[in-house]
């Protein structure tokens, strides 16, 4: 169902954090992991410790395949509203005295 994209919030993805219901957000897109958390050959803790949360870093630091990258599409679940997450990881330089 290409056309019908669903979109989730980061409050909505942030619920899915177990074993059992274990969501996953890399470069915007919303991936459920559940199902294959028991098959992932980098195990399901780093699932677990990322799960409800941005894991684009993670993803992309350990270099997964073209395979790896087909593979996730099966998961695909729908996009995230850029605009509802937190924006925590930006630096904004205290204001100086004058
Ligand atoms: C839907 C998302 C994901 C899929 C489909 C996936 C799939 C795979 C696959 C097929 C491999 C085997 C190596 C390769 O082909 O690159 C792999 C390895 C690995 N993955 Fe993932 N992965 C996903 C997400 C993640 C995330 C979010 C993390 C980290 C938080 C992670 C951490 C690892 C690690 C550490 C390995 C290396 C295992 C080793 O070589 O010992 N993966 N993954």
């Amino acid at each position: 169902m290409a056309s019908d994209k669903k979109v989730f919030s980061s409050d909505e993805v942030s619920q899915h954090n177990k074993r059992d219901d274990c969501w996953l957000i890399i470069s915007g897109k919303v991936y459920d992991v559940t199902h294959f958390m028991d098959e992932h050959p980098g195990g399901d803790e780093v699932f677990l410790s990322s799960a409800g949360k941005d894991a684009t870093f993670d993803f992309e630091d350990v270099g997964h395949s073209e395979d790896a990258r087909e593979l996730m599409k099966e998961y695909y679940i729908g996009e995230i509203d850029s605009s509802t997450v937190p924006a925590t990881m930006t630096y904004v330089a205290p204001v100086q005295p004058t």
